[in-house]
Order: C-alpha cells, then structure tokens, then sequence
C-alpha cells in the first residue's frame, strides 16, 4: 500500500517534469518548483534525508544577526497561533536562507515535526527539501500554499503549507511566515490572516528601524488610519523620506522605494512634516486632511514623533515659539506637551471602569510619587505595560522616559547585554560605537521589567547591586554610572512561588516588592463591555455595531489571551466586516466556535482550542466550582499550559487532572509553545 502511494507520488512528478504532461490539480508554480527539484537540485523524491541544522555556536551567531526580526515577529505570531486555533498547526519563520528562526506549536506537534527535520536552525529551502510552503515562498517571492502532495519529497505529503514573504521597506523578501498544517484543509480565513500578520511585522520593522524618524500614516479612508491597510512613511525631520511601506508606495503610485526616496515630504504633499505633526497634535492625533501636491487625491494622515523620543522638531512647536504658526496651527499648552502626548497616544488610556482596577491604579499613583518600586501582576495580555506606563505619565517623573524590556521574549544570552549595555569591543559582534543598555535610557524615568520571573538567576545578582548602588556597569566597562530609575516590575507567574522552589532571589524579591498591585483579568473585569466598545472603535477608525448575538459571545467567551486577545478579535473582526455591523460569520476562531457549539453540550467542541468555558448565562454558577476553575486556568497560565507541571503542582495525576479541566470545560489544544533560536 505504501509503495503504492510512494510509485504513485513519483509517477505524478515524472509526468510533469519530465513528460510536460499538465495535470489539471496541479498549480503551475508547483510544477515549475518540481521541475527545479530535479533539473537544478537534484533530488530523490522518496529521499528520506534531513535537512541540515545549523551548530549551536551558529544559531547564536544567527539569532543575534537576526535579533530584531526574531523579536518583533514573536508578540505578532503569537497572536496569529491564538487567532488560528488549531493544535494540529505551527506558525513558523524562516530567514532568506530558509533557516527556521523561530516557532510556536503545541509541544506534541512540535516533537512530531522535529521528526521530519522541522525545528529551529534546520534549513527549509526548496534546494535542500524541495518543494515546501518556506523554501518555495522564498523562491517565488510570493505568496503559496503548498497542500499535501504538492511537496516534493513523499516523507511530506501529510503536511500543508501557507507562506507569505515579508519584506523590508525597499520590498526585498527578508523572511518567510508560514503556518504548517498536519490538516488538509486550507481556509481561506487562514491565508488573510497569515498575510495580515507579515505586514504588522514589516511595520512593526518599519518603526523600529527606523527610531529617529516621524512616522506618518495616511489613508484615502480616516477609518483605514492605523490599521494594517494604511500607508506608513518614515520621515526624517527635514523632510527626507527614508522607508516606507508597500501601502504606502501603492497608494502614492511608486514603483519602487528608490523612486520615492528622491521627493522630500512636503514634494508629495501640499505641507511640511512639522505642520503636519502640529496638526495632528491639535487633532489629539486623529487623522486629518492633507493633499497629494500637483494633485486633487485627498488623503487623511497623522504624524507622530519618533518611537526614540528626542527630535528638534518638536521643540520648534513648543508653545515657547509658536509666532510664526498660523492661528489654528498653535502647539497644545504644557499640559499636553508634545513628548507626553505621543507617548500617550500611542497606547490606549486605561479604562477604569473596573471599581477593583481603580483602586489598584490610585494605589499606584499614591506610591509611585514617593518612588516606592512596584511589582505588578496580571495574567498575560492583561494590560501591564499599557496600566505601568499610565503610572508613570501621571507621576512627577512624567516628563522622563518610559523604557520597557519583557525579559521573557529576549534570549537569556541577550538579556545582559540589553539591560546593562556594553563598551565597544565588548565581545565578539557587539555593535562597534558600544549600546547604552536599557536600565540607563530609563534615566531620570521609568524602567519596566515585564516577566521579571523570567530573568535568569545570575543577572537577578547584578539587577540587585544596581537596586543598590544606583550604579550601572555596562559590559566590558571599567567605570559606572549613575542611575536614577522609577522601577516597575511585572509578572503573570508568582514570584514567592519562584523564590520557595530556588529560581527566584528573595533578596531580589524584596527589593522589587515596594508594593504589590494586581491586575484583574479580562474575563473578571466589570467594564467588559465599555472595553469592547471602545476598543472596537479604535481598531475600526469608524462607527461600528456589534450584532447582540456577538456581543454575548464577547461576554461569554474567557479571554485566555486578556486584553490583547480581545484587541486582536475585534481588529479581525472590524476588517473582515464589509458594513459597519459585526455579525456571527465574522468572528474569528475560537469565537466562532464557541457560537457554534449547541447551548445543551457542556462538551467543549472539536476544534475549539483556546481555553474557554461555556457557561450559560442564566445559569446559577457554583462559586466554589467558579473558583476552582480560575485557580486551573491561573495555574495553566503560570505553567504555560505545561499539563505535567500542573499536575505535579497540584498533587494529583494527569488522568485526575484532564477529568478536571473536562469538567470545567477547559480545553488545552492551543496552548502552544514558542520557541526561537
Ligand atoms: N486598558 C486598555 N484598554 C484597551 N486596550 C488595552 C488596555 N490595556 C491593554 N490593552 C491592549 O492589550 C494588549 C496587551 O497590553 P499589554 O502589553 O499592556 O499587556 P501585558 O499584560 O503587559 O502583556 P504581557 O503579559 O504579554 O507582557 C495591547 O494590545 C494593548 O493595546
């Protein structure tokens, strides 16, 4: 039967490549990569060679070669894997060498898949394991979906594939996402997503690559303004363009980046960058109208200041010289200064409909000005960075910057360096001029540790001695320097849990732990619903209605995923409605799923795989089940859905503890854990 299937396979890829014969189920890219296999690689489609992997001292090399890449892909796949749902699939990056960067699936899957050659340092090019999603994607440049028997060599065929290229700013392929499948289907759903995704990254890179330039977005639509359509400009502050991305080339009619690098700003559009950053300041950084020069296309757009904070553009509208401004251009007073401003705007104010989240935010503020250090704690996605960075635009060091490092997303031979900086020629690839590290850009403002359960024991010795001293010594320095930081720590795993099992330094601990401040999930917030609201109206830039039957379903669903989980919902959701009303059939994944299921079936459905509870509304809940449930979902939270480590934690055995989460209705299939070089 076997050798059947293998004849079968070959004979298919003969007939094409060699005999030119055109199958009708055969896309024409598949058969040309086929054709490619044999003619220019050379290989056996029954080969059962894996492919190569990179040694350990060079996926080091790679992962710090690749860093930014790798970091701002991470927060972006996580999402895709949450939004996709399924267990039976892992998102994936590949570099332009097809070398797998970095990974999220479910442990289950990924040790089936390390069994095919598929983990992270392997090579997937086509030329080392032919026609695959990566490897073809990266030779075609475009977006494919290779199903099943497509792939080249017969070990694959139970594999489908979706890849999109991501590119920089010049449109030069710099990565491959995809998303491989042990399922056979392919929704179509999916492949939006997936491409959704690859453009939040390159924007993402876009902004980080470019620090010390305005980003500019504009849109024929305001609605389409932050949204993953809009067209985004890197402007420097004397106009000069310096990336763009593809929306924004399309929308402005360039065929290429070097085309439009040679117009300055106010060339392509009737005003300069700084009135426009005047504008969109008065505007609270809603879109605003501007024209295309030589032209009538109207567009709306908002500058911003850049993502490192310092520029003279903004000094030249303080209010100190606002003379020469026309009338309605003036800069805001003080109060809303233009570096506090674009701090605030660029992350959502936090809603304090919550009476529990008040209290916890006044509690903040109280200490935060007497410089008592914070430890907070939420489940992930809950809001920490966005609550600390609230802190600290009302706290007295407001006008100081706000530096946040998630220790949990940096790898553990990155962290060093990242917060404690380095003298040049420090070590072997460090950046020739040296880096100031985070703990000294916080200076004279806030420093954020997220996940600082996460950081590992030996640096949790130096953060310490800096605690102390108020003295950072940068790698490979002699000297140190002084600091003077605001420090808010964060976690979603306990810390004194950490410290009792040895991973955490109670000294450490202490130090941090000025005062503890918790941060309710979603699913116990009482301001659920204005949350929705105005969430959906950020990420729609217009007017839109939630039918009733979703919203219950946003009201019902747990949220393992917090606020970040519903953004990403509601974002979905706003782009796949065509109107302006959100119904049933555009709800993502697991929502949809969730809808799906009959009211009767306690049973969580097939397929749904995020962690959920369905509980019928008018149902009595039994508060002792109630509690028992979220102490398992905090558990599962705290373990990365590690079912042996919950286990263990509780006592009882993984049989006892399945029965448990079936009860609950519970479900684990999504769970998936990431991993990167
Ligand atoms: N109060 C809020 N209103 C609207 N959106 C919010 C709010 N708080 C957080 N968000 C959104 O939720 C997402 C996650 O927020 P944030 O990064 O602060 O969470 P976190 O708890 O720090 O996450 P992690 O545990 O992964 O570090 C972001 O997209 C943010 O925009």
């Amino acid at each position: 039967m076997y050798s059947l299937e293998v004849n079968n396979h070959i004979e298919r890829i003969n007939q094409i490549v060699h005999h030119g014969v055109m199958v009708p189920d055969i896309d024409p890219a598949v058969a040309s990569s086929w054709g490619r296999c044999v003619n220019d690689y050379g290989l056996d489609p029954e080969s059962s060679r894996l492919p190569p992997v990179l040694t350990h001292a060079e996926r080091i090399a790679r992962s710090e070669q690749k860093r930014v890449l790798i970091t701002e892909a991470k927060h972006e796949m996580n999402i895709l894997y949450q939004q996709l749902a399924d267990p039976e699939l892992a998102v994936v990056l590949v570099d332009t060498d097809g070398c797998i960067l970095h990974m999220v699936a479910a442990d289950h899957l990924e040790n089936d898949l390390s069994g095919l050659g598929l983990r992270l340092g392997a090579i997937w090019s086509e030329e080392e394991v032919g026609t695959n999603g990566m490897g073809t994607c990266l030779v075609v440049g475009e977006p494919i979906a290779i199903r099943q028997t497509d792939h080249f060599l017969f070990k694959h065929i139970l594999l489908t594939c979706s890849a999109v290229p991501v590119m920089d700013h010049t449109g030069k392929t710099i990565a491959v996402l995809d998303v491989t499948s042990r399922s056979s289907l392919l929704q179509q759903h999916s492949l939006v997503l997936i491409g959704m995704t690859a453009r939040m990254i390159e924007n993402r890179l876009l902004t980080v690559n470019c620090k010390h330039a305005h980003p500019v977005h504009f849109h024929s639509r305001p609605e389409s303004i932050n949204t993953v359509h809009d067209g985004k400009l890197m402007v420097e502050e004397d106009g000069t363009i310096v990336a763009a991305n593809q929306s924004a080339l399309f929308q402005l009619g360039f065929p290429s980046m070097q085309e439009l690098r040679r117009y300055r700003f106010d060339e392509i559009f009737q005003l300069t960058l700084e009135s426009l950053l005047q504008r969109s300041m008065q505007s609270s950084f809603h879109p605003v109208p501007i024209y295309r020069a030589g032209a009538s296309s109207r567009f709306f757009a908002v500058a911003q200041l850049p993502p490192a904070g310092s520029t003279t553009l903004t000094f030249h509208t303080a209010p100190s010289k606002p003379a020469s401004l026309p009338a309605q251009e003036k800069a805001p007073e003080s109060a809303n200064s233009p570096a506090r401003t674009s701090r605030q705007g660029s992350t959502p104010c936090v809603e304090l409909g919550d009476r529990f989240l008040r209290e916890q935010f006044e509690l903040a503020q109280r200490v935060v000005s007497k410089g008592v250090p914070i430890l907070l704690y939420g489940e992930t996605g809950s809001g920490k960075e966005v609550l600390s960075r609230a802190v600290h635009d009302r706290s007295p060091r407001r006008d100081g910057p706000f530096v946040a490092v998630n220790c949990a997303s940096l790898p553990e031979s990155l962290i060093e360096s990242e917060l404690f900086g380095y003298r040049a020629g420090a070590f072997t690839g460090a950046q020739r001029q040296g880096r100031s590290g985070k703990i000294l850009q916080a200076h004279g403002g806030t420093l954020l540790l997220d996940e600082i359960g996460d950081m590992p024991l030996a640096l949790q010795a130096r953060l310490l001695r800096v605690l102390d001293e108020r003295k950072v010594t940068p790698l490979g320095a002699d000297a140190s320097v002084d600091v003077d930081i605001q420090l808010i720590s964060a976690s979603h795993r306990n810390l004194t849990d950490l410290v009792a099992r040895g991973e955490f330094r109670e000294d450490l601990y202490y130090r941090l732990n000025g005062v503890e401040i918790r941060l309710p999930p979603l699913r116990d917030r009482q301001d659920k619903h204005q949350l929705i609201e105005a969430i959906l109206q950020e990420e729609a830039g217009k007017p839109m209605e939630l039918s009733e039957q979703v919203l219950k379903v946003l009201m019902q669903y747990v949220w393992p995923g917090n606020l970040r989980q519903m953004r990403h919902a509601l974002r979905t959701m706003a782009v796949l409605a065509d109107g302006t009303t959100i119904g049933l059939e555009h709800l993502p994944g697991p929502l949809a799923d969730l809808h799906a299921q009959p009211a009767a079936n306690s049973t969580a459905p097939a397929g749904l795989t995020d962690c959920m509870t369905m509980e019928d509304e008018h149902e009595p809940v039994n508060p002792l089940q109630e509690s028992e449930r979220i102490t398992l979902i905090q558990l599962l939270e705290t373990h990365r859905w590690n079912i042996s480590d919950v286990a263990r934690t509780l006592g009882v055995s993984r049989n006892t503890l399945y029965r448990k989460l079936h009860r609950h209705n519970i479900t684990l299939s999504t769970q998936g854990s990431a991993t990167s070089m």
